[in-house]
Formats: C-alpha cells, sequence, structure tokens
C-alpha cells in the first residue's frame, strides 16, 4: 500500500535530525558500505549533509603558487585565498558530493551557506585570518524546506557578514551550528580515521574534560582539534551525543553508529 502525501509528511517530521559532515580528507575516498550505511540511516533520519574540502584548496593554492598559513586549524583567507575557497568549496568540491550520492541514488541538492542566508556569520580577527567567519546565524527554515521535498541538503561551509562579505568558514564548525539550528539528535564528523585515537587504540567514548586533557597531552592535534573542539561546543540538551567515525568503512554495524562517541560528562546522576 502506498502512504499519502500527508502521511509520509507526518512521518518525515517525526524522524530525528542528523548532521553528517564529509571531511575533506574523505570526499574522494567514501567507500560503498559508507553509501548502503547512509541510505540505512536516511531510513532512520532527516540526514543534513555539510562538506569539507580543506585539501582540494590547499591543492589548488600550491597549483596556483598562492601561499597558506593556518592558525589552530583555521586557514588565513586573503581576497585571492578567499577566491579559490569559493570556486572549489561552491564549485568542484560541492558538485563532487552532489553527484558521487546522486549516483547512489539519494535525491540531494548542493546549497552555498552563502546561498538563502543559510549561513550567518562574522569576522573572528580580519587582522589575523582575514576572511574567515565563525556563525551567528542558521537560516534553518531553509534546509527544512529542502528535507520536505525529500532532498537531503548538502552544504559548502561559505557563509555571509551582515553586510554582505562571503567568508570561509571551518567544516566542522560549520556542522556544529547547523546541528544547533536544527536541534539535531545526532551530528556525526566523517573523516580518514576510525575515531580519536590513542596510538594505536581507538577510543570508543570521551567526555569534553577527557578531550581537554588529550589535546593537552598531544595525543589530539592538528585537523582533529577544530573537530572535537566543534563537537564539544555542540553538545546540548537535544545533541547528546556527537560521533567521530570512518567513510572508510559502513557508519553502522547492526544499530549502532561505529567510532568514537564524545558525550557529556555525567556527575552524580546529572548530565552536565
Ligand atoms: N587523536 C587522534 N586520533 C585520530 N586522528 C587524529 C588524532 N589527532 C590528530 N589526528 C589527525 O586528524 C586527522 C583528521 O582531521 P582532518 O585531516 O582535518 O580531516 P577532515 O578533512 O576529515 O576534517 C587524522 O587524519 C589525523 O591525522
Ligand atoms: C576557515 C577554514 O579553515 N576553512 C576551511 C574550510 C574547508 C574545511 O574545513 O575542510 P575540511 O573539513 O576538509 O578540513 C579551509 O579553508 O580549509
Amino acid at each position: 500500500m502506498t502512504m499519502s502525501k500527508s502521511m509520509q509528511a507526518i512521518e518525515r517530521k517525526q524522524k530525528p535530525v542528523l548532521v553528517i559532515k564529509l571531511g575533506g580528507s574523505m570526499i574522494n575516498h567514501l567507500s560503498e558500505s559508507f553509501y548502503k550505511s547512509f541510505c540505512e540511516l536516511k531510513k532512520r533520519y532527516q540526514c543534513v549533509v555539510v562538506h569539507g574540502g580543506g585539501p582540494a584548496i590547499t591543492a589548488l593554492l600550491e597549483d596556483l603558487d598562492i601561499k597558506g598559513e593556518f592558525f589552530e586549524g583555521l586557514r588565513k583567507t586573503t581576497a585571492e585565498t578567499l577566491e579559490v575557497v569559493t570556486m572549489t568549496l561552491g564549485g568542484t568540491v560541492s558538485a563532487q558530493v552532489t553527484s558521487a550520492f546522486t549516483k547512489q541514488g539519494v535525491p540531494c541538492v548542493g546549497l552555498k551557506g552563502s546561498d538563502g542566508g543559510l549561513l550567518q556569520a562574522r569576522l573572528i580577527d580580519e587582522e589575523k585570518l582575514g576572511f574567515v567567519g565563525e556563525i551567528e546565524g542558521v537560516n534553518g527554515g531553509l534546509i527544512q524546506q529542502i528535507l520536505e521535498k525529500d532532498y537531503i541538503p548538502v552544504i559548502a561551509p561559505l557563509a555571509t557578514t551582515a553586510d554582505g562579505q562571503m567568508v570561509n568558514v571551518n567544516a566542522d564548525v560549520a556542522a556544529a551550528a547547523v546541528a544547533n539550528a536544527l536541534n539535531a539528535e545526532k551530528l556525526l564528523f566523517v573523516t580518514d580515521v576510525p575515531g580519536i585515537m590513542n596510538e594505536d587504540e581507538i577510543i570508543e567514548r570521551t567526555t569534553p574534560e577527557e578531550i581537554e586533557s588529550m589535546i593537552t597531552a598531544g595525543v589530539i592535534y592538528g585537523g582533529m582539534i577544530p573537530k572535537v573542539k566543534s563537537a564539544v561546543n555542540a553538545l546540548s540538551e537535544h545533541l547528546h551525543e556527537v560521533l567521530v567515525v570512518s567513510g572508510e568503512q559502513s557508519l553502522v554495524q547492526g544499530d549502532v553508529i561505529k567510532g568514537t562517541t564524545i558525550h557529556q560528562t555525567v556527575k552524580e546522576g546529572v548530565v552536565k
């Protein structure tokens, strides 16, 4: 029996939101089992994708002989760099992600965060970082409208400031802001490692306090830092768990999502 349109709409609204951030490190290496498990998750969640593209930006900057510089995982973005960032994230990478999903039979719509006020930002520190933004608003209504049409929104982490300046936003930061705006139940960071590692061991569950110590001890470094910091900032009364998972394998094992789970600290029965 086929479901009426209104029944389908009710069923969709009852599904919790899952935000999936696809790391640039993984975009061209996502496995068949990743896509299969994505389709499984799509039955249980309203999925929203935010993609990165750091390696592709770096490669094009090198080809063009433009010097790059990072501060705490954020790319210094001059006007010249911003042009490369915009064409890479909003052009090549966005099209690569949407065409890969389309090939797997997943209907999706690629959007730049600068479209329709989707991601609104302010400059963090123009002198030090140039055109790099932190998110101060998300047009969640626009994302909901796309979900209502049964398309997966695929968002590039470009944003605009109040006076219309395009800015570059770290994709982990953008994904966390989208998850918060949509009261998402889960946020997944899909990357090129099976989770947060301590030497060769995967850490299955961890808390904001442990993460702080792992950063200080140098166990967590480089590109993992913006990811775990965004994860910790994203934890809320709605979002109890953020996961770091690999895109080289299936995201799920049975009903359980594989990888490292970052969860709130529980103290004497109180979730903090
Ligand atoms: N404790 C850690 N566990 C796993 N990976 C780590 C850890 N600390 C740093 N990393 C690095 O973080 C990388 C993932 O971040 P990044 O390269 O920015 O990926 P993405 O493009 O997916 O956002 C890993 O490939 C690894 O080199
Ligand atoms: C401000 C800033 O650093 N923006 C990032 C945006 C892309 C990104 O975050 O991609 P990954 O997830 O692949 O690292 C950059 O320019 O590389």
